[in-house]
């Protein structure tokens, strides 16, 4: 049995996170979820966007499930909550995965997680503000191999992109990454940010594995997203060396929540993406929402009419149109007889 944590959020998050978990029971019945709370609310109780006490039981757990949460501008002390949790879980790899539904291809991004514009030593003073843009040996090259393993699985190459012409941490960045993807027998390409940003919008299929500082990592996969039809399609993994956390790219769209309408999709495919980190299998989920986004009736941002439930209770159909055979169910019969173990955490 694998635990999860489940963090809804606020906004939108609980509807796409109900319907993933709802997805997920519908593929297999080796996965336990826990609900933890954080957020805003958290932080008006305990100071905090979630209890250190919940952060140590959520360290225990095989994954995190993460919905959305709204950040504020202007809540004195308060910290982004998935700034939070990636730090405190050390998942310095974000990886994202932008899919063209119409025909299987997809932008693969990587972002490194940790540091960068991220580092967290922002000060402000009365004539002034500074945020630091850190990039240590350590994080470049822990990102570096991440992504030269995920060119590897997928055939491909990096494109390394940065501002090296013009930032010193970027020049650092890239020694490391040339450096390590030469150990690694990975080809590496480059480009600048500023004229890649055309490319992705051009071009966007042909740039192996994306690999960027934090804040670039940021800014082009959401740029990506139009790619994809809608951002509210998009997962999102972030993994460390004990725990990963998925989520959808998108935010808590507060304007639409309540409504029933958010698209599930990011949700769900996050989902898939942490049954193949548990060792389970994803792919049906994949393809079952590929099925589905190319015959059935879209949430509006894809221009559909379709509820969050409908979306959702479609893709299930799919996953039973497409493998009748239940496989965790066969798994189930051979425990019951006693002719596999039970694999007890
Ligand atoms: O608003 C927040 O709490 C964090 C935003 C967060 C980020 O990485 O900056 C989000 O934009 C994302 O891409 O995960
Ligand atoms: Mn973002």
């Amino acid at each position: 049995m694998y635990r999860v944590a489940v963090i809804k959020g606020d906004g939108i998050g609980p509807e796409v996170v109900d319907a993933a978990i709802e997805v997920v029971n519908a593929v297999t019945s080796r996965v336990r979820f826990y609900e933890f709370e954080g957020g805003v609310e958290v932080f008006k109780r305990h100071g905090v966007p979630i209890t250190q006490d919940d952060l140590e039981e959520i360290k225990k757990m095989d994954a995190v499930l993460f919905g959305a949460t709204t950040t504020p501008f202007d809540l004195p002390g308060y910290k982004s909550l998935i700034i939070t949790l990636r730090k405190e879980l050390n998942l310095y790899a974000n990886l994202r995965i932008i899919p063209d539904f119409t025909d299987g291809r997809e932008i693969v991004i990587v972002r490194e997680n940790s540091e960068g514009l991220y580092s967290g030593q922002g000060r402000a003073f009365d004539d002034r503000a500074v945020d630091v843009r850190l990039i240590t040996r350590e994080g470049a090259e822990r990102i570096a191999r991440f992504a030269a393993r995920v060119a590897k699985e997928r055939g491909s190459f990096i494109t390394f992109v940065h501002k090296a012409n013009v930032l010193t941490s970027d020049k650092f960045f890239r020694r490391i990454v040339l450096e390590v993807a030469r150990e690694e027998g990975v080809e590496v390409r480059e480009a600048i940010v500023d004229s890649f940003t055309i490319k992705l919008v051009r071009n966007p299929w042909d740039h192996g594995v994306i690999l960027s500082e934090n804040l670039f990592g940021d800014i082009l996969s959401d740029l990506a997203t139009i790619h994809a039809g809608s951002i509210g399609v998009v997962p999102t993994g972030n993994y460390g060396d004990d725990i990963a956390l998925f989520e959808p790219i998108h935010g808590s769209a507060p304007d639409i929540a309540g409504k029933g309408i958010a698209n599930p999709i990011g949700a769900i495919l996050s989902a898939a993406m942490m049954l193949d980190y548990l060792g389970l299998d994803g792919s049906r989920i994949w393809n079952a929402v590929r099925s589905y986004v190319r015959k059935g009736n879209l949430t509006p941002d894809m221009g559909g009419t379709a509820t969050t439930m409908e979306v959702t209770r479609g893709i299930i159909q799919e996953i039973h149109d497409l493998d009748p055979f239940d496989l965790d169910e066969l798994w189930m019969e051979e425990v019951r007889l006693g002719r596999i173990p039970l694999r007890m955490e």
